[in-house]
């Protein structure tokens, strides 16, 4: 690996959210030394302070990265979400400011599927229940309102990389699984599509949600959509708080329309381990309260900070952009002779003959370049056979393009 001409010791990566150790090795391992690292998330105050000094930024769910946020964060050239979930990232903003976004798709996939078929078995057997009234001191031995899962009806919403994994355990215990989604999928196994969300309210025993944030999903489960579920029926949400709407949920299940719940996340989640967690579903014995946990194993954890801290260094490193959740996708080949220029710019029409203009003008030969796009911006690299000094002067003059968003020497 050539040497980056923004030394490595001088790039300031901060890690918040309690992010694995195994990110801060990868790092290490790279050749970064400068990590600081938080258990928690911080401030939105004291996360302008500490973003502002950082080169890459590593979060999970807790921190929001709004555009206010990325607007003190000058030097920032990556953000990693060690996580599925990105909504919490203002994506609009960073890849405007230049900023690619990486994640870790399918991690912790295995881990929330898992739980929630834990949970559906628990919930279909009363279990939470049971288990609160036995601490109590109560005894109560009986069948009623106890189910196999075998032949229940499983509805999933959002037929992704969870909920088709939760649909293929589910049909191992020889549950039925129908699915909704908006886009056409794939069913696996023997799962059926739903006629659409209230056929598949109207027709499950347990319904579990594996929708992400979007302005469409928000309430998308509410007083309406829960009513149309049967009797008695249960409920999962490990995708977002934001999902269901939590009062409603609190009523259909005092009302015992809704026979159970298991909610992993919430509207409103606590910033770290040491605050209060408020919520109207505590104190409820037929639900199972988790702290955002159905991605948490040390397995999905250790494979997340090596995946994301990983994908950060190749960027950092070679500029390559394969699998930026907001940026043009970009996998680049290693040019061990040439220096290699980045040019991010808003997608205008000219822009790649502005650049190439330099170039000729210059009568600097190209040894590789690469450009990919999307509807918002375009990224070039260029790879050229020149001085240390050359280089710099030839990333001055693209910078001056105007509509520049962000030039860099990569090395
Ligand atoms: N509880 C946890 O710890 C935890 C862990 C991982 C992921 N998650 C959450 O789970 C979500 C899903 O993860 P995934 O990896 O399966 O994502 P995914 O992108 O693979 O799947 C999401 C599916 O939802 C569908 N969808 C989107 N909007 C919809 C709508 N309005 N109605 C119906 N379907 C819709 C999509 O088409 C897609 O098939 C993540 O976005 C994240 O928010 C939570
Ligand atoms: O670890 C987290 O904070 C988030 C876990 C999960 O919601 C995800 O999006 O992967």
């Amino acid at each position: 690996m050539k040497k980056t001409s923004f030394p490595k010791q001088d790039i300031r990566v901060l890690l918040l959210e309690g992010v694995s150790r195994s990110a801060v090795e990868t790092f290490k391992a790279a050749g970064y030394s400068q990590i600081e690292y938080h258990e928690k998330s911080l401030p939105e105050a004291e996360l302008k302070l500490r973003i502002a000094e950082a080169h890459f930024v590593g979060i999970r769910s807790r921190t929001q990265l709004t555009a206010a946020v990325l607007g003190e964060a000058k030097r920032l050239l990556a953000v990693g979400c060690f996580c599925i979930g990105t909504n919490q990232v203002d994506l609009a903003a960073a890849e405007l400011a230049g900023i690619p976004v990486f994640n870790a798709p399918y991690s912790n996939t295995r881990s929330v599927a898992e739980l929630v078929i834990a949970e559906a078995i628990l919930l279909l057997r009363r279990i939470p229940q049971k288990n609160a009234e036995c601490h109590r001191g109560g005894w109560s031995k009986s069948a009623a309102g106890s189910f196999e899962a075998r032949d229940k009806v499983l509805g999933i919403v959002g037929y992704g990389h969870i909920g088709t994994q939760v649909g293929l355990l589910a049909e191992g215990l020889g549950m039925r699984v129908i699915y909704h989604d908006i886009e056409t999928k794939l069913a696996l196994g023997n799962a059926r599509t739903s006629a659409g969300l209230n056929d598949l309210l109207e027709r499950a025993d347990v319904v579990t949600l594996h929708v992400p944030e979007t302005p469409q999903t928000k309430l998308m489960i509410g007083a309406d959509q829960l009513a149309r579920m049967k009797q008695g029926a249960t409920l999962i949400n490990a995708s977002r708080g934001t999902v269901v709407d939590i009062d409603a949920l609190a009523a259909a299940l005092r009302s015992g329309h809704i026979g159970g719940a298991a909610v992993d996340v919430f509207p409103v989640e606590p910033k770290g381990n040491d605050d209060a967690f408020v919520s109207p579903l505590v104190g409820m014995d037929n639900v199972i309260l988790t702290p955002h946990v159905g991605g948490s194993t040390l397995e999905a954890q250790d494979n997340i900070g090596i995946e994301v801290a990983s994908k950060l260094v190749r960027y950092s490193d070679n500029g390559s952009t394969l699998s930026a959740v907001n940026f043009p996708e970009a996998s680049l080949p290693e040019h061990p002779t040439s220096r290699r220029l980045l040019h991010i710019h808003r997608n205008v029409p000219g822009m790649l003959s502005r650049i190439n203009d330099i170039f000729s003008r210059e009568n600097v030969n190209i040894d590789g370049q690469y450009l990919q796009t999307d509807a918002n911006i375009g990224y070039v690299v260029i790879d050229v056979s020149v001085a240390e000094e050359r280089a710099a002067e030839l990333k001055d003059a693209l910078a001056a393009i105007p509509g520049t968003l962000r030039t860099r020497v990569l090395y």
